[in-house]
């Protein structure tokens, strides 16, 4: 191990442009309403619209631009200022509002500094650590990052590995003996490398834990502790999450020193101008319907389903009916899986049927129409569902007859704030809670028109707030 301490500065020399230093609150938080972010914490930085004013070098610029990313989209205008300057961050948004790239892009900023500073030896590093729930979306992240470095002919060059199951670790294994300068795994690998002492975080700047939601309701708990041991208490914690639940709210708490939490609101879907339909079917009814179903948009089709056995049903139907079909579930064989994502993804399969934990953070594009063959037990995970959509795409969603009152009225809300007609089916579902609206039709929390009590931004805030470490 080397003998400078990399690990008590932070993670990037980055500091806000004076220009941006010097807006007043109001002007802030006017900048951040307009753009849907609810941001809470002390001494927030300013959001910023352009990677230059971001320092974001030129190079890395052209290489971002030649990959269609030419300014930050809302959420990173205000995650990468706070990651940046080194602050814990917890971002909560809706996938695909480029949640990756904004801790991804300080990690290989903050790489290139290191380097350029001092080259890594023998054994050093890691000076970034992410850590995700599923091999896939590791891959996803590592050639993510790779396509950035690759084509940084003008920087440092810096070492990037994957730490997951399934991965063939004698070559990552080289990687790490050269010193490696961020690593990409999943949490039960990292632990057991950790235990084995293979790799040290003594001088990590910066750890991320990418889909925290879905890292703890897996049951990573106990290993994404054993990490966090691993490193120095003045380490900076990222989590990136599409929801709160309690698990995360503890958490948070323990683990984050002064974090700025970042909420992009749900409004921002609508922009995605998505057509919401639902209709009611019995569990025996639903293979017959799908062939209908699916007749109402071209491929490519996304048909989400809650257990594996639904979906290796509905692959083995539509096969029989010759249609260009996979499944991805956490059943399947791992090259199974990568193989059924880039067919999906190239063309090559017309449907691909997937629970939600193998599809979680996964990119598709330019899919056409997703089918709920069942609704999710939660409305965030039906969130989640719709966000894999393409622009004015379709979504289908299978009620059965006996789904939960609640549920149901979350799922009219997010209808509503999606600015969505309320299908006849749901029509009938009472708020049942005055407490949604008053009788003006205003938020019934803050009582301004134009939003729900479901989405409003004052009461977000206080939620937020309310999470904060005392
Ligand atoms: N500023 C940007 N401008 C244009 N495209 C972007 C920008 N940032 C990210 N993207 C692209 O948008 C897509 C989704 O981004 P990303 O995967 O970072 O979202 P996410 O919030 O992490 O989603 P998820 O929760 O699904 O992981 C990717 O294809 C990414 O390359």
């Amino acid at each position: 191990m080397s003998a400078i301490n990399r690990s008590e500065s932070p993670l990037t020399l980055w500091r806000c442009p004076n220009k941006y230093k010097k807006l007043d609150e109001l002007h802030k938080e006017i900048r951040r309403e307009k753009r849907s972010i609810i941001s809470v914490g002390n001494s927030i930085p300013p959001l910023i619209k352009s990677f230059k004013r971001l320092g974001v070098p030129r190079d890395i610029r052209k290489i971002l631009k030649k990959m269609h990313i030419r300014k930050p989209t809302s959420l990173q205008m205000q995650a990468l200022p706070a990651i940046l300057i080194g602050r814990d961050t917890l971002m909560m948004s809706l996938t695909r509002s480029g949640k990756t790239l904004a801790f991804c892009l300080p990690l290989i900023m903050g790489s290139f500094e290191e380097e350029h500073r001092m080259n890594f030896i023998e054994g050093e590093g890691p000076v970034g650590l992410i850590v995700v729930p599923s091999r896939e979306l590791a891959y996803q992240i590592y050639k993510f990052i790779l396509k950035i470095i690759d084509e940084a002919r003008n920087y440092p060059k810096i070492r990037v590995i994957l730490c997951i199951g399934g991965v063939d670790m004698k070559h990552q294994m080289e990687i790490l003996r050269q010193g490696v300068h961020i690593i990409i795994s999943t949490p039960g690998r990292l632990s057991d490398m950790l235990a084995k002492h293979k790799i040290f975080l003594a001088h990590c700047k910066a750890i991320v834990l990418d889909e925290a939601d879905r890292l703890l309701d897996l049951g990573f708990e106990d290993d994404i502790r054993i990490i966090l041991s691993h490193a120095r208490p003045a380490c900076q914690i990222i989590l990136s999450s599409a929801t709160i639940p309690k698990k995360i709210q503890e958490f948070s708490r323990q683990a984050m020193k002064d974090p700025i939490f970042i909420n992009l609101s749900r409004q921002s879907l609508s922009k995605l101008k998505l057509t919401q339909e639902v209709e009611y079917a019995g569990h025996d009814q639903k293979l017959l319907k799908l062939l209908e179903t699916m007749q109402k948009t071209n491929p490519p089709i996304l048909i989400f389903c809650e257990n594996k056995i639904d979906a290796d049903k509905i692959e083995r139907f539509l096969y029989e009916k010759r249609i260009d079909v996979a499944c991805l579930h956490g059943g399947k064989e791992q090259n199974e899986r990568t193989q059924a994502i880039k067919d999906f993804n190239r063309g090559k399969l017309d449907v691909l049927a997937a629970t939600d934990v193998a599809a979680k953070g996964l990119n598709f594009y330019n899919v056409r129409h997703i089918i709920n063959f069942d609704l999710p037990k939660e409305i965030d995970s039906y969130i989640q569902r719709v966000c894999r959509a393409g622009k004015r795409a379709v979504i289908t969603t299978y009620l059965s007859y006996n789904l939960d009152k609640l549920l149901l009225c979350d799922l009219k809300h997010f209808l509503e704030d999606s600015r969505q007609n309320i299908p006849i089916e749901l029509e009938g579902i009472l708020d049942g809670e005055d407490e949604q609206v008053t009788r003006e039709g205003n938020c019934a929390y803050c009582k301004l028109p134009d939003h729900r009590r479901s989405s409003c931004p004052t009461l977000q805030q206080e939620r937020l707030k309310s999470l904060l470490p005392i």
